[in-house]
């Protein structure tokens, strides 16, 4: 089994390499061979060990049955699509992105650096246009107007803007044609269609990789020869293999496991994560627990120390490496008895909150805001306004300083 993956290793990186070679002529950045290189042994590496860990465990690669807390559910891992598999399985394929945001950016690169075919398609001369060129995408070879992208492309991966993928739908539909595949990174068009409109043609397949996290990390991850969580799911099964052609793109794209999901329960945990814990709540939460600290007579940087730095740099990376109680451990006995007291109280009050968000992601609410705010063509600068008050707060001012001390600190990162 070693031996096998071994080889399928190497001729993976030599395939990697034959694919890459054409493209990097033509790339601005120098160091991009190189660096593409190191990308390339990164992942077979990755998918090796992957490869070896699952055999030994399962007998079966690439498909695990795991318990999660008492639940069996099904994760699929990259290591049953060697970089070989990969580019075999798409050989007749161009992916062309439309859209070039964060998932745009981390997915496009991850996928181009496995030696898929893949052609950016945004709105020309743009932000993502000029964005897309910093990254080496090429105009007129792997850089087109929207349209033209989808014309040529084979899988069209929409990862416009939700409002976006909304509002150029009566375009982009016609040139959704029978053969191709349309490919999502979010259940929202599809579910919210009564908002969205978005109704795919009927004779193609429809599937979805959500990545679950930030497209930056997306990238970063895979560049470490890792490989981002990602929920998978199926709509429409033209072909009968859409559930293979999903799983195959979430390896292309940078996925190092991939959970089963739907549209619909993908796009409800996803609007209520994002508006909940992991970035609406946490502001609250944080803004909360400062402005009280400030109002008795604390410092900015005492209260700054005691609510973020300590939770981001100390604490919350002690959750993410071995769970809850870990960290409650490695605090005193102190914290420990005071926390356990606290947190169903917290509990009790933030439950009511959390039902009226799953409602008002639920019944549209979300969506339409969404739509109606991110479908202006001011919506860059709308929001980059209402972050500006974000970043104004006394709380996020003292944070600056504060991290300014660090020892790795660049005054260009801020
Ligand atoms: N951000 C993330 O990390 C995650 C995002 N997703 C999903 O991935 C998809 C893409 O999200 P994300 O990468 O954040 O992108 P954004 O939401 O930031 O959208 C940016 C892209 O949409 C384009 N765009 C916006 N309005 C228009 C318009 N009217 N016409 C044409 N193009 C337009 C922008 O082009 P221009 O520069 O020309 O305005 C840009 O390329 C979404 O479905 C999102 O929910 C899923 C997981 C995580
Ligand atoms: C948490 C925000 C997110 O859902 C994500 C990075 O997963 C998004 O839509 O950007
Ligand atoms: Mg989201
Ligand atoms: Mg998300």
């Amino acid at each position: 089994m070693a031996s096998l993956a071994s080889r399928s290793a190497t001729q993976a990186l030599r395939n990697t390499a034959r694919r890459a070679a054409p493209r990097l002529v033509s790339a601005p950045i120098k160091s991009q061979a190189a660096s593409y290189s190191l990308l390339a042994k990164a992942a077979v590496a990755a998918n090796a060990t992957s490869a070896q860990k699952t055999s030994s465990i399962e007998g079966a690669r690439g498909i695990k049955t795991l318990d999660f807390a008492g639940t069996k559910e099904v994760v699929y891992e990259r290591s049953d699509w060697p970089l070989a598999k990969l580019q075999d399985y798409f050989k007749d394929d161009t992916l062309a992105l439309i859209g070039y945001g964060s998932q745009g950016h981390g997915q496009g690169l991850n996928a181009r650096d496995n030696g898929l075919n893949v052609i950016v398609g945004v709105r020309k001369d743009g932000e993502s246009w000029k964005q897309a060129m910093e990254d080496g995408w090429v105009p007129g070879e792997t850089l087109f107007p929207i349209e033209e992208a989808i014309k040529k492309g084979t899988i069209i991966m929409n990862l416009l803007s939700d409002a976006a993928q909304s509002q150029t739908w009566h375009e982009v539909a016609p040139l959704i044609t029978k053969g191709k595949t349309l490919y999502f990174s979010h259940g929202f068009s599809i579910v919210y269609k009564e908002d969205t409109k978005v109704i795919p043609p009927s004779d193609v397949d429809v599937i979805l990789v959500a990545p679950k996290g930030s497209g930056r990390t997306v990238r970063t991850l895979f560049k470490e020869g890792r490989g981002i969580n990602s929920s998978v799911a199926v709509f429409q099964d033209v072909t009968g293999k859409a559930k293979e052609k999903a799983i195959a793109l979430g390896v292309g794209i940078g996925s190092g496991y991939m959970y089963d999901t739907t549209f619909e329960k993908e796009v409800y945990s996803d609007l209520y994560g994002e508006r909940g814990v992991l970035m609406g709540a946490i502001q609250g939460l944080f803004l909360a627990q400062y402005q009280v600290l400030r109002k008795n007579g604390h410092s900015p940087s005492e209260a700054f120390n005691e609510t973020v730095e300590e939770a981001t740099q100390s604490l919350y990376p002690l959750i993410g490496a071995k769970g809850m109680d870990y960290m409650f451990n490695a605090c005193s006995t102190t914290a420990r008895r005071g926390a356990l007291d606290w947190a169903p109280v917290f509990e009790k009050a933030n439950v009511p909150i959390f039902e009226q968000l799953y409602e008002s992601v639920k019944n549209g609410t979300e969506t339409r805001k969404s739509l109606e705010f991110n479908g202006r063509s001011t919506y860059r600068q709308d929001l980059a306004a209402e972050l500006e008050v974000i970043n104004n707060q006394e709380i996020w001012r003292a944070g600056k300083t504060v991290r300014s001390l660090r020892p790795d600190y660049k005054p260009e990162s801020e």
